[in-house]
């Protein structure tokens, strides 16, 4: 049974470090030391507004995980309709993810309408693709989307998890979790393949790891940051691999 990838987000580590001109916490030494443990990747979401993650952070992040990484993943996320596809030509990465959010939102809090949105995004995927870049869309778990996802030229999808994590651990669960295995269920027959990130948790990991089929990937930043605070990025990293393994096994 394939084992669900972690891609470690590292935005937190970045907004921590903004507070200060002192360049600590350090995102490359976060990185280095969450890709020793075992993560299998690294995501940044390098907003417009470089909240957290700056354009040296991508870069320099790029150039350690060529370097001494080579095995492991570099997913960049963001609006390709603002900065996104700048990094994509410059530095293609293994994988990049689009996610429609607005400047200054927040955060991601909804995946792609590509009822309205294939005819724009679809160009934007293609010349992705085309760099040789594996292109993901940040969706939300809905079974009818799916089959758009693949027309308009996705390898993948992502599935936003925010409304799983909330209801992780109140009689919500189950029907969410059905929710999300129904709209993976429908990615796969589309011929996608299946990522998930937000709210992401190692409580609410391993319920969703077995609930989901074809989970290729997680990307978590949040959660394992903050556990990170306490625990020690190696430790923090080792309990989410944990928490997969634990939603593998039968
Ligand atoms: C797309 C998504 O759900 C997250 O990867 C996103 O990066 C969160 O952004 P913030 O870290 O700015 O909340
Ligand atoms: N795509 C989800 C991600 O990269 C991290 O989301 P979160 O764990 O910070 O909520």
């Amino acid at each position: 049974m394939m084992l669900t990838a972690l891609s470690v987000n590292v935005n937190k580590v970045a907004l921590v470090r903004n507070t200060r001109h002192l360049g600590i916490p350090s995102v490359t030494r976060a990185a280095q030391l969450c890709l020793e443990a075992g993560a299998h990747g690294i995501t940044v979401h390098p907003r417009p507004d470089a909240r957290h993650i700056r354009a040296d952070d991508v870069r320099e992040l790029h150039v350690l995980l060529k370097t001494s990484w080579p095995q492991a993943e570099f997913n960049i996320e963001g609006n390709p309709f603002h900065n996104l596809m700048d990094f994509v030509r410059e530095l293609k990465p293994q994988q990049v993810t689009f996610v429609p959010d607005s400047e200054g939102q927040f955060t991601s809090d909804h995946g792609w309408n590509l009822k309205q949105d294939a005819g724009r995004v679809r160009p934007l995927i293609a010349e992705a693709r085309a760099l040789g870049v594996r292109v993901s869309l940040f969706m939300d778990a809905d079974p009818e989307q799916m089959a758009l996802a693949k027309a308009v030229g996705a390898d993948r999808i992502e599935l936003y998890t925010e409304p799983y994590a909330a209801a992780w651990g109140t009689p919500r669960q189950q029907g969410e979790l059905d929710r999300f295995a129904a709209a993976a269920r429908a990615a796969l027959a589309a011929g996608l393949g299946v990522n998930a990130g937000h709210d992401l948790s190692r409580d609410n990991l391993p319920d969703f790891v077995r609930a989901v089929p074809g989970l290729q990937e997680v990307s978590i930043g949040h959660a394992l940051v903050a556990d990170a605070l306490e625990l020690g990025y190696a430790e923090t990293v080792r309990q989410y691999l944990q928490a997969i393994e634990r939603g593998a096994a039968k």
